[in-house]
């Protein structure tokens, strides 16, 4: 590498690209449901990129290398995995001569086909997130054929900065292929995955390319998979070896997400890499000792949150900055990560009152924020209307009554050990017993069932004024009433009334419970095409009436079955909203807590006897260093308990939790003392049962044994496979019958087609048990 284009002043370290108005969801799906073909796809897809880069320019990042290149059809995981030919065996059909794929190959590795199951889905670090886990055997072709990040940067019309998820992240996100023998870890394949990126960066190189950013999360993160030491080891080995490379961009790697920590920047610093970044919101701002290693690199200073929507202290963010240029005098202001985790524009969200609405950043105003603080730290007095403007905004929220309300504070004060403890397990599953008198192997189901159109529909109407409150609640009654009509049918045994009238799990609760706002178009991507509106948690928090109460009874009333009552826990109300950050995590889910508690009490009131606590984000917010774990799960732990601590003994109360890892939290699982937990387990083959079986967890379990993330329809005797392997492990007395999640993303004819057989396999197994 000979002379660099010196890296810009400001920058991010992504942006989304879901699109201001969902372009790339309604195009991906357009495309999937053959509504539009190839050609117009392709079209689109290129319009978006085009459209996107300059918008980043109107936004004054001028600098082709301070534009990140990071659209990604589907995933930037799997993107790689395309771009290096890493398909696994059972897709072996859709790889061309050349070792690549198409986009079909592409969308079918996420989607899955037949009896081909789609690669597993992970949370991104500890994001709402999912990217789609490589498999890496050591026989998977691991080569660069293809490179689309060069067609961004054709499209772009320039050079701008490709984004690509670096070597050791890769790989240490990787799971192994079944054939791998034992101790084999993805990682050995670095060599492999080295050649490739060499390939890469001197394809970039010859494009005009300037920069590369590579993203290398994982070495923020302790793994399970690999000492530190290892990771670490082969982070030296990697950007060694690409630093030397002749032919090559500068690199700017970034780790996001936490604290890369003294030992991964002195890893870092002794290569011949340009440019590191750091999260400096997630992680720790280094002292001036630590920060000597890398005075001579480019320190890309991750001061404004790519995760959170708050306005970012100016002020004291420039004081951060100048602390570091001190040390480091090549430094450049960016974001702690990808924007990818926040909505694109807080500014036209005018549903929101005005007050809240100024404390807000979304990614927009973001890119600003980066630029005052570049432009105040090459020149301190061009900002000063800037600061004390920003400095009046916060002064607005920190003095805002309901962000602090006293009643809500003596609440939570008053709160002691015995709220947060039910009676003695056995005493409650003998009472439950009694009461429910349910089966061997109960079947029952998530809580949502398919959103239809008619309840888009209505829902749609009712927003606009087209139809008054009591015409949307007959409507949505009467759905209630067929899908409980619908399971009687289909002969499960515990039932739920759908949650037809719930937009989002979470906005559902957070439009009525005080301190939260919502927005109207604040989507973020949450796989694929997914999106996720989270709302924003700015004040205390508290239940003003019941929320679920009319729904669950009227279910309840139909059918003399059990009706659950259906309720979302307090740390994923927090994981999936945007939380405030002007106190500590644990205030704010135990005034969750004592919300949930009071409505579990009115619904207990009105004669429910299941009631579920969805706590499907516990894992994802799990510190991704060793140390902060135990305070963690001690604080989450702790607001689900005192949540569900206040029902009755033969109240029968049900978790459930998804998205694999598991094995990290079975202790967890087991201090939130719920009587079942429901948990996805299928995409993973029930490879959490070991842990649950080691751990001699007793209470009920219903390890799912449908993935409803594909619209693909398991077989009876796949799904029987999965129960019989569950009943196997455990006891079978413990062993709940059910899919991996709600159904609210699936279709009725599929639903239908798989819950006939799930029932059908309890029936089968419950028969091979008596025997
Ligand atoms: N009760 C919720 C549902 O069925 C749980 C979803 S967990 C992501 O949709
Ligand atoms: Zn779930």
């Amino acid at each position: 590498m000979s002379e660099t284009t010196p890296f810009p002043a400001a920058t991010i370290a992504g942006y989304p690209r879901i699109g201001a108005n969902r372009e790339l969801k309604r195009t991906l799906e357009h495309y999937w449901s053959g509504k539009i073909d190839r050609s117009e796809f392709d079209k689109e897809v290129s319009d978006q990129i085009a459209k996107r880069i300059n918008h980043l320019k109107e936004l004054d990042l001028d600098s082709p290398a301070s534009q990140p290149a990071d659209f990604f059809l589907y995933d930037q995981v799997l993107t790689l995995t395309c771009a290096l030919g890493a398909v696994p065996q059972r897709f072996g059909n859709l790889v061309r001569p050349d070792g690549s794929l198409d986009v079909d190959g592409e969308f079918t590795l996420a989607r899955g086909i037949d009896d081909k199951a789609a690669l597993e889905m992970t949370k991104w670090f500890d994001t709402n997130y999912h990217y789609l886990v490589p498999e890496i055997g050591p026989y998977v072709p691991i080569s660069a054929v293809a490179n689309p990040w060069l067609e961004q940067v054709k499209v772009a019309g320039e050079a701008a900065r490709p984004v690509l998820v670096g070597p050791v992240t890769y790989l240490l996100g990787a799971k192994p292929t079944p054939d791998s023998p034992a101790h084999y870890n993805p990682l050995q394949r670095l060599d492999d995955v080295l050649a490739a990126f060499e390939a890469f960066l001197s394809q970039f190189a010859k494009a005009g390319v300037a920069w590369v950013q590579l993203d290398e999360p994982g070495l923020v993160r302790d793994t399970w998979s690999a000492p530190r030491a290892e990771v670490l080891a082969a982070a030296k080995k990697a950007y060694d070896f690409l630093g030397k490379l002749p032919n090559r961009p500068a690199l700017f790697v970034n780790a996001p997400y936490g604290d890369l920590g003294i030992d991964g920047r002195k890893v870092l610093a002794d290569t011949s890499i340009e440019a590191i970044g750091l999260d400096l919101v997630s992680g720790a701002v280094p002292s001036s000792e630590d920060l000597a290693p890398l005075s001579e690199k480019t320190v890309v200073a991750g001061v404004v949150s790519g995760r959170n929507i708050w306005r970012t202290d100016l002020d004291g963010a420039l004081q951060t900055l100048r602390k570091i240029q001190e040390v480091c005098p090549k430094i450049s202001v960016s974001t702690s990560t990808s924007l990818q985790h926040v909505p694109h524009d807080a500014t036209i969200e005018t549903s929101i009152d005005p007050v809240v609405r100024s404390w807000l950043a979304f990614a927009d105003q973001k890119i600003e924020e980066v630029q005052v603080l570049a432009k105040g730290l090459s020149n301190p007095s061009s900002v000063n209307a800037e600061l004390t403007e920003n400095a009046r905004i916060l002064a607005t929220r920190a003095n805002h009554p309901e962000v602090k309300r006293a009643e809500v504070r003596a609440a939570t004060a008053a709160v002691t050990a015995a709220d947060r403890n039910r009676a003695p397990y056995a005493e409650r599953v003998a009472a439950q017993e009694a009461l429910l008198n349910l089966p061997l192997l109960p079947t029952t189901t998530i809580g949502s069932f398919p959103q239809t159109t008619e309840i888009r529909k209505a829902r749609a109407a009712f927003r606009k004024g087209e139809i008054n409150e009591a015409q949307y609640d007959e409507e949505i009654k009467a759905e209630i009433a067929r899908v409980v009509k619908l399971q009687e049918d289909l002969g499960l045994d515990v039932l739920v009334h759908g949650e037809a009238e719930r937009n989002d799990m979470v906005q559902f609760f957070a439009e009525q419970l005080d301190g939260f706002a919502t927005t109207e178009n604040g989507w973020v991507q949450s796989y694929g095409s997914r999106c996720t509106r989270p709302s924003i948690l700015w004040g205390d928090v508290s239940r003003p009436r019941p929320m679920t109460v009319e729904w669950s009874t009227y279910a309840q009333s139909l059918t003399s079955k059990p009706m659950k009552g259906m309720l979302t826990g307090p740390v994923t109300i927090m994981a999936w909203s945007f939380v405030r950050d002007d106190e500590p995590k644990k205030e704010v889910a135990d005034q969750l807590g004592l919300a949930l508690r009071a409505e579990i009490a009115d619904l207990e009131a009105a004669g429910i006897k299941v009631i579920q606590v969805d706590e499907p984000a516990i894992r994802e917010l799990l510190p991704l260093r060793e140390a902060g774990r135990e305070e963690y799960l001690d604080w989450s732990v702790g607001s689900f308990r005192l949540a569900t601590g206040g029902a009755k003994t033969e109240t029968q109360i049900h978790t459930h939790l998804c998205y694999s890892e598991f094995n990290v939290v079975v202790d967890a699982i087991d201090h939130l003392d719920a009587d079942v937990t429901s948990i996805e387990a299928s995409r993973s083959k029930m490879d959490i049962l070991p842990a649950v079986h080691e751990h001699g967890f007793e209470r009920g379990l219903g390890p799912g044994i449908w993935d409803i993330h594909s619209p693909r329809v398991p077989k009876l005797d796949e799904e029987k496979d999965l129960l019989e392997k569950a009943v196997g492990a455990l006891n079978p007395r413990q062993v709940w019958v059910n899919p991996d999640c709600g159904l609210k993303t699936r279709a009725y004819p599929e639903t239908v087609a798989t819950l006939k057989n799930l029932v059908e396999a309890a029936k089968e197994v419950r028969q091979e048990i008596e025997a």
